[in-house]
């Protein structure tokens, strides 16, 4: 599934399955509980075997007032199944819980005591003392608001999670796992009242995500405080025609972006000699003068490498003999004056995609060059990506915003974005309640351009609202990306791939995942100059379906 689950999109799924007849509720928490107990085995194959001295395994499990507690009283079972030693506690009132945890904690009362999760409770489990794992069913996607459970709950929860009891930094055993979500954490955002890492955060070794990822799970506000992510697939993954969030994962099987790539990687060999080099379309970057074409050079280079039949780099004259002398001789260089050789340039309907920004300039000429290449009268290509010099000319001139597409695409990093887009940068930063998602999405809407907003999470948003997240956190983080002139490569990447016939949301989409499969390909140390090298490797891996 590639779909992305908002608590809302989870629970309509939740409730079309059940009213349908084709599962019941408790079913589903059962495949839940299931699911997250496979999980925590294949995450820490030693608790398959007895504890050190040869003694169970022992977990406590903290239920919490809603279906979240009902999944924590299944994986009591099975664990105890299984010869575990469990200590069970609830909080919350056993009576007001929803049906299906009810007969979960019902059945788990039969047959053992469930405690109350209360300052007594530390002293309950001896201290806690060979404890090897701890179950936080507190909360799952029914958390709102600030979680501080109160009264000796509270001092409970300070205990674990404030304490570092339960912090991944501080001592690795007994290990935390969440069940959906850390809890406290807010589904759609990854807010939580204490941000992961801060004193008193709730940070768990491994997550359990039931059904599909929450964008929780892939933002990086979330995800800091999720540790490793497991899905489990509980039956409701009946893929959406046309998910309104998506999730760019590498790499197979995956119906989005990077399948459409793989298959036309795949399909028509790629960059295999057989057609016409126009076939494969024709990139033109424009850089600016004199000792500043670095970034517009590496543009190029990944457009060329990503698999753009030509591409051509257009400079100021003066500068034409630097990046000719700079550039591979595979990258065509010319000479471009002003918006009216643009223009002229513009006419060869060879050109198909321009990616314009990086080291540009932001005066008159790079002004009226962009107005040029945003020229109204244009009708399909080329296509446009708009980075860095391109995005601080836009924020500051409403009329060339005005002549934005939806395929073109913008490609700011959250500096860029506080230029294009202060209210939006301002309220991401205060508004807890207010995700990347929403402020990728809500500039897209506005511009009326393809935004991907870039960042360990970068987020990819149409204007009509579809959106899509690309994840580089947990065993795909990468941050030695974070290198001088990477996103001029990515915006490289971004044209090429337009160039070669996707459109700007699956060319967005696809080259965030390519970007990071380099970096990750090439591991520390990378420089910008190293990414579009690693791209060979990377799609002939692609190619292969691996
Ligand atoms: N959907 C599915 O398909 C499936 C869902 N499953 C599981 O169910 C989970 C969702 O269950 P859920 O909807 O009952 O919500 P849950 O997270 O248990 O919390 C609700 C309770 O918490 C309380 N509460 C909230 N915020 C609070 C705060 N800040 N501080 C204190 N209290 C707070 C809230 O109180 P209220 O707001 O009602 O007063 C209410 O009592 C889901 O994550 C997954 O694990 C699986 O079993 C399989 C299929
Ligand atoms: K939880």
């Amino acid at each position: 599934m590639t779909e992305v689950l908002t608590a809302d999109r989870m629970r309509t799924l939740e409730r079309e399955a059940i009213e349908s007849g084709r599962v019941t509720g408790l079913e589903l928490m059962e495949r839940a509980g299931k699911g997250a107990v496979e999980a925590i085995l294949a995450e820490w194959p030693e608790l398959e075997r007895p504890g050190p001295v040869g003694g169970d395994r022992r977990a406590v499990v903290l239920c919490g007032p809603g279906n979240n507690g009902g999944d924590g009283f299944v994986v009591a079972r099975l664990l105890r199944e299984r010869g575990w030693q469990i200590d069970a506690f609830l909080w919350g009132d056993p009576e007001r819980l929803p049906p299906d945890a009810r007969t979960n904690h019902d059945r788990w009362a039969a047959t053992a005591p469930i405690r109350p999760l209360d300052e007594d409770a530390w002293g309950a489990a001896e201290g806690w003392t060979g404890v090897d794992l701890i179950v936080d069913a507190l909360l799952g996607i029914g958390a709102s608001g600030p979680f501080a459970p109160p009264g000796p709950a509270g001092w409970l929860y300070h205990r674990l999670f404030e304490d570092g009891y339960c912090g991944t930094g501080v001592i690795s055993r007994p290990y935390c796992v969440s069940l959906d979500l850390p809890s406290g954490m807010e589904a759609d955002t990854g807010a939580t009242e204490v941000p992961p890492g801060a004193d008193g955060s709730v940070m768990a070794h491994l997550t359990v995500a039931f059904g599909a990822p929450k964008p929780a799970h892939l933002l990086a506000e979330g995800a800091a405080g999720c540790g490793r992510i497991r899905l489990v697939p509980i039956g409701l993954d009946a893929e959406a025609a046309d998910p309104g969030l998506r999730w760019v994962r590498a790499p197979l099987p995956d119906p989005g972006a990077v399948r459409r790539l793989a298959a036309k990687v795949a399909d028509d060999g790629w960059c295999a000699p057989a057609g016409h080099k126009y076939d494969h379309g024709h990139a033109l970057t424009l850089s600016g003068g004199m000792g500043r074409g670095g970034a517009a050079r590496l543009a190029a280079r990944a457009a060329l490498r990503v698999g753009a039949g030509a591409v051509t780099l257009a400079c100021p004259p003066s500068a034409l003999m630097e990046n000719a002398v700079r550039l591979p001789d595979a990258v065509m260089v010319r000479a471009l004056r002003d918006a009216g050789a643009l223009r002229e340039a513009l006419g060869d309907p060879r050109i198909n995609a321009l990616c314009l920004g990086p080291g540009f300039g932001t005066g008159e000429r790079e002004a009226a060059l962009l107005d040029a290449a945003l020229d109204p009268g244009r009708e399909g290509p080329p296509a446009l990506v708009l980075d860095a010099d391109a995005l601080t000319i836009l924020a500051s001139n409403e009329a060339l915003r005005a002549k934005l597409r939806p395929a073109d695409v913008l490609t700011p990093h959250p500096g860029e974005f506080a230029r294009i887009a202060p209210d939006l940068s301002q309220r991401l930063r205060e508004d807890a309640g207010f995700s990347k998602v929403d402020a990728a999405r809500e500039a897209a809407a506005r511009l009326g351009a393809t935004v991907l907003l870039k960042g360990p999470d970068t987020v990819i948003a149409r204007p009509d609202g579809r959106a899509a997240i690309h994840a580089a956190n947990g065993d795909r983080a990468a941050p030695w990306l974070a290198t001088a002139g990477a996103g001029d490569v990515l915006a490289g990447m971004i044209c090429g791939l337009m160039a070669r016939g996707l459109d700007g949301f699956d060319a967005a989409c696809a080259a965030a995942w390519l970007h990071v499969e380099c970096a990750l390909a090439f591991g520390p140390g990378l420089t910008a100059d190293d990414l579009p090298e690693a791209l060979p490797a990377v799609l002939a891996r692609l190619s292969q379906g691996t």
